[in-house]
C-alpha cells in the first residue's frame, strides 16, 4: 500500500519519497553528516543529539527524508520505533574510534531487528573521520573488514563507502555517499537478497493468455479429466495416498473446490463469509503433504502457504459467482457443475493469475512460501457486499453489510491507522485530523444521504482501538504481515475475525450511549468493567485527550523573570541533594578519535566555539491582555523540579563538557525516572515520559552548551541563577507547546517513543539560521 502510495504520488509529483535512517554509536559524525547533506555550504557545530534530527534532502527525482537518531547507547534499544518498510540505514562509524567492536554489534543488532520486521530497501556503512591525520590504509582495511564480518548473515543489498579521505566534516565523498544510498533505494524490491525457492505449479508461456485461449482450456480438461474427476471423494483419497498419477494445475482447482463444497456443507465450522478459505487452505494443505509423503519423488510440488491461499481463494470466489442452487445429491453432479464453474470463470485456467497480485520474487519467496503473505501489488479482491445471493446456499452472508457505519467506521480506522504507520512521528495528529476529516465527511454524506448515521467521537474513537487492536493481533500471529501494504480489502480476506463482528459494540457499549448525544460530541467509556482491547499503546490517545487541548496563558519576561528566581532559590524536595552529578564521572573522551583519555583541562572541549545563537529562537509573545495570574504555584514548584533534576547532573566545570559525556548525562536522565519531578494529572503508567523528558534534557542541555560550551575562560560562573538569567524561557512549563502539536505531546504514545517535533524542528547543530 505505501509503495502504491509513493509510487501513484510519484507520477503526479515526479517524485520519488525515500526515507534514510542514520544511525551509529554516539560521536560517530551523523548529524555533521546530515547537515552536511543538506546544508553543505555551512560548517555546522553539532552537539549530542537528543531524540532525532529530521531532514528531507532534494537528490535528483527523489526527496530522501533522513532521520539522524541520536546514537547513545541509552537510547538504542528505541532506535527500532523509527523503522518502517522500504527504507534505507546508512550505518556511520567513526573509524578512530577505539570502540570498534561496540560498534559492529550496534550494526548487526539494528540491521538484524530492522530486516526481520521490514523489508530494508538498502544498507550503507560510510567509514567515516578519514580526514584525521591518523587515517591509514591498514585501518581502513581493518575496519572494512569489521563489517564484511558484521554483515555477512545479512540479506538486504549492503555497501561499504570507503573512498579515501571520507568525511562528514570536510565533505569528501558525501555526494558518493547519497549518491550510494538513491541507487540502493532505487533498486529497491522487496526482500531483494530471497532467492526463488519454489517453482510456479504452472509454467508458462510469458504470453498472456485470451478469455478464449482459456475457455478453450476449459473445455479440453472437461474432456481430459472427465472420467478422473467422475467420484470426487475417491479422487481426494487418491491425492491423499499418493495414487494420482499426475497433479497439475487443474487437479489443484478441483481437490479445492471439493474441499471447501464439504466444508460450506458444514456451516458450523464457519462464522463469516471469508472462513471457508481458511479452513479449506488447512486441509488442503494437509492432503497435499500426505500425498507428498506417500509418493516420494513422485511429483514436483511443495507445500506453499500464499499460494494455496490464494487459489483455494479464487475457487471460492469462482464458486460464489457462479451460485448454482445446490441440489440433492450434491457430490453426484459435482464434476458437471466444476466444468461448468470453470467455464464460466477460465481465469481459473490461468496458472499465473498470481501475477497480477504478487510479484515473482515476493510470491516464491521462503518467507511466502512458510505463512500467509499480503500480496504486493493489488489487493485480493473480495465479495460485492451489495449484493448477497439469496441462492448461495451453505454459508451466511447476514455479517457483511449489516451495519454500514461500523463497516465504515472500520474502514477509516484502518487506513488512519495505515497513515500512522506510514507518517511514524505524528501519531496523535494523525487520529486527531482523520477523525476531523471524518466529522466533515459525514456531514457532507449526510446531506446527500440522510439515513447515514451522524459522527459520532465515541464510536469513530472505539473503531480506532478495536482496528488497531486487531492489527496487533495478526501481527502476534503473523509477525511478517505488513499491514502498511495490505488494503483493508485484503485484511478481510485473509483475516476475517480480526476487526470482530460490526456489532461488537454491542459487547462495550448500551445501545443507549452508543448512539446518544453525549457520545457523538464526546468519547465516553464504555460500560462499567468494560476495557476496550488496546494491545499496545502506540497510536492511542489518552482517553481525556480533548481535555487536553486547553488555552495557553504565555507568560510575560517579567512573569518568566519571577520565575527564574524562584526556581533558582527554591529548596528542591526530596533527599537528593542538588549537587553536582554522583555518578562517576567518565574519562573525557576525544570527541574527532572516541578515544577516552585521561583527565586533560586544556584540549578535550567539545568543539563548539562558534556558537552563535541561543538554544531557543522561540519568542515568547506578549499575551493580549497581561495575565493577572501568572501559573499557579503548582506548575512553578514542577518546573523547579525538573531544572534542578536536569541541571544538576551537568558539569559545573567547563573542561568536563565533552559530546560523550554530555550524551550520556542527558541520556542518564531520559532513561531514568523522574521520580522527584510530580506528575501531576498523569499517574503511575507514565514512568517513562520518554518524549517529554527527551525534549526538555535537550532543550536545558542545548541551552548549556550555548551558554557555556563557547567560552574558554575558567572565570565564568556556573550556577542556576545565572543559567536560568540567560535562559528565561527554560522557566515556561509549557514551552513545549511551541515545538509540538498538543495531541502529540499528551498522546500515551510520547510515553512511549521519543516523538519528533511536529510545529518546529528542533537541531542539534549550531551556526546557523532558519
Ligand atoms: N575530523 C572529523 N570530525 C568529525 C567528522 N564527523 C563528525 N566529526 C566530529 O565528531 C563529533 C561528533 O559528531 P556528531 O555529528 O555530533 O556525532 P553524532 O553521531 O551525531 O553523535 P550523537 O548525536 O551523540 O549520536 C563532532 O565534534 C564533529 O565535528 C569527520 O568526518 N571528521
Ligand atoms: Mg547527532
Amino acid at each position: 500500500m505505501a509503495a502504491l502510495v509513493n509510487f501513484v504520488k510519484s507520477k503526479i509529483r515526479g517524485r520519488h519519497d525515500h526515507r534514510c535512517l542514520v544511525l551509529g554509536i554516539d560521536s560517530a559524525g551523523k548529524t555533521t553528516f546530515l547537515y552536511k547533506c543538506v546544508l553543505p555550504e555551512i560548517t555546522v557545530t553539532t552537539i549530542p543529539t537528543i531524540g532525532l534530527n529530521v531532514e528531507i534532502l532534494k537528490f535528483k527525482d527523489s526527496d530522501i527524508c533522513f532521520w539522524d537518531v541520536g546514537g547513545c547507547d541509552k537510547i538504542r534499544p528505541l532506535v527500532r520505533h523509527y523503522f518502517s518498510s522500504g527504507m534505507a540505514l546508512l550505518f556511520i562509524l567513526n573509524i578512530h574510534d577505539e570502540r570498534l567492536l561496540e560498534a559492529m554489534d550496534e550494526l548487526r543488532y539494528q540491521v538484524s531487528i530492522a530486516a526481520a520486521d521490514f523489508d530494508l530497501g538498502f544498507v550503507g556503512i560510510m567509514l567515516n573521520k578519514q580526514d584525521l591525520p591518523n587515517t591509514t590504509p591498514e585501518l581502513r582495511q581493518k575496519c572494512r573488514e569489521q563489517v564484511e564480518n558484521a554483515m555477512s548473515n545479512c540479506r538486504v543489498k549492503w555497501r561499504i563507502f570507503d573512498s579515501e579521505g571520507l568525511s562528514a566534516l570536510t565533505g569528501v565523498g558525501v555526494e558518493e555517499v547519497v549518491q550510494g544510498i538513491y541507487d540502493g533505494l532505487r533498486g529497491w524490491v522487496p526482500d531483494p537478497a530471497v532467492k526463488a525457492v519454489d517453482k510456479p505449479d504452472a509454467p508458462p508461456p510469458d504470453v498472456i493468455p485470451t478469455r478464449e485461449d482459456l475457455v478453450h482450456k476449459a473445455q479440453s480438461v472437461q474432456e481430459s479429466k472427465r472420467i478422473l474427476y467422475r467420484y470426487p471423494e475417491t479422487f481426494l483419497d487418491n491425492m491423499r495416498n499418493g495414487k494420482l498419477e499426475t497433479w497439475d494445475h487443474c487437479d489443484h482447482l478441483f481437490a479445492a473446490s471439493i474441499i471447501l463444497h464439504k466444508v460450506l456443507e458444514d456451516p458450523s465450522k464457519t462464522t463469516t463469509p471469508q472462513q471457508p478459505v481458511f479452513v479449506a487452505v488447512e486441509i488442503f494443505l494437509e492432503n497435499l503433504l500426505s500425498m507428498l509423503r506417500e509418493a516420494p519423488g513422485k511429483f514436483r510440488n511443495t507445500a506453499h502457504q500464499t499460494l494455496t491461499t490464494f487459489w483455494v481463494h479464487q475457487v471460492y470466489l469462482a464458486m460464489h459467482r457462479f451460485q448454482e442452487p445446490p441440489q440433492d445429491s450434491y457430490f453426484s453432479n459435482f464434476p458437471a457443475r466444476f466444468f461448468k464453474m470453470l467455464k464460466e470463470n477460465p481465469d481459473l485456467m490461468n496458472g499465473r493469475l498470481w501475477q497480477d497480485y504478487y510479484s515473482k520474487d515476493y510470491l516464491f519467496s521462503p518467507k511466502a512460501k512458510d505463512n500467509l503473505v499480503t500480496p504486493d501489488i493489488q489487493h485480493l479482491p473480495s465479495f460485492d457486499p451489495k449484493a448477497p445471493s439469496p441462492q448461495a446456499a451453505g454459508y451466511d452472508y447476514k455479517k457483511l453489510g449489516e451495519d454500514r457505519t461500523s463497516r465504515r467506521l472500520k474502514r477509516w480506522a484502518y487506513a488512519t491507522l495505515q497513515t500512522v504507520k506510514a507518517t511514524n512521528a505524528r501519531r496523535g495528529l494523525v487520529v486527531k485530523n482523520a477523525l476531523s476529516e471524518l466529522q466533515r465527511d459525514t456531514i457532507r454524506q449526510r446531506a446527500k444521504d440522510p439515513t447515514l448515521e451522524p459522527y459520532s467521537e465515541t464510536q469513530a474513537y472505539f473503531w480506532v482501538q478495536i482496528v488497531h487492536a486487531g492489527i496487533e493481533g495478526i501481527l502476534k500471529k503473523n509477525p511478517t504481515f505488513e499491514f502498511a501494504r495490505a488494503s483493508y480489502d485484503t485484511v478481510e480476506v485473509l483475516y476475517p475475525d480480526a476487526f470482530g463482528a460490526d456489532d461488537l459494540w454491542k459487547e462495550y457499549y448500551l445501545e443507549s450511549d452508543w448512539k446518544g448525544l453525549a457520545g457523538r460530541v464526546n468519547f465516553i467509556p464504555p460500560k462499567k468493567g468494560k476495557v476496550i482491547p488496546n494491545f499496545t499503546p502506540i497510536l492511542t490517545l489518552e482517553k481525556d485527550w480533548r481535555l487536553a487541548v486547553s488555552d495557553v496563558h504565555v507568560p510575560t519576561l517579567e512573569e518568566l523573570a519571577q520565575r527564574a528566581n524562584y526556581i533558582s532559590s527554591y529548596e528542591p524536595k526530596q533527599e537528593e541533594p542538588a549537587t553536582e552529578s554522583k555518578t562517576p564521572d567518565p574519562k573525557p573522551m576525544d570527541v574527532n578519535t572516541g578515544h577516552f583519555r585521561d583527565e586533560d583541562d586544556d584540549d578535550d572541549w567539545i568543539d563548539i566555539r562558534e556558537v552563535t545563537e541561543k538554544t531557543s529562537d522561540v519568542k515568547i509573545s506578549e499575551p493580549e491582555e497581561p495575565s493577572t495570574e501568572p501559573g499557579s504555584p503548582q506548575t512553578w514548584q514542577d518546573q523547579a523540579e525538573l531544572i534542578h533534576q536536569i541541571f544538576n547532573k551537568l558539569p559545573k566545570v567547563q573542561s568536563r563538557i565533552n559530546h560523550s559525556f554530555i550524551s550520556r548525562i542527558a541520556y542518564d536522565q531520559v532513561n531514568t525516572p523522574w521520580s522527584r519531578i510530580p506528575q501531576r494529572k498523569q499517574k503511575s503508567k507514565l514512568s517513562t515520559q520518554l518524549t517529554k523528558k527527551a525534549f526538555w534534557v535537550r532543550m536545558i542541555v542545548e541551552a548549556y552548551i550555548d551558554t557555556y560550551g563557547v567560552s574558554n575562560g575558567s572565570g565564568v560562573e556556573i550556577n542556576l541563577q545565572h543559567f536560568l538569567s540567560k535562559n528565561l524561557e527554560l522557566c515556561w512549563e509549557d514551552l513545549w507547546m511551541v515545538y509540538y502539536n498538543e495531541l502529540t505531546w499528551k498522546s500515551v504514545t510520547a510515553n512511549e517513543v521519543i516523538l519528533g517535533c511536529d510545529r518546529k524542528q528542533l537541531k542539534s547543530v549550531r551556526g546557523w539560521k532558519e
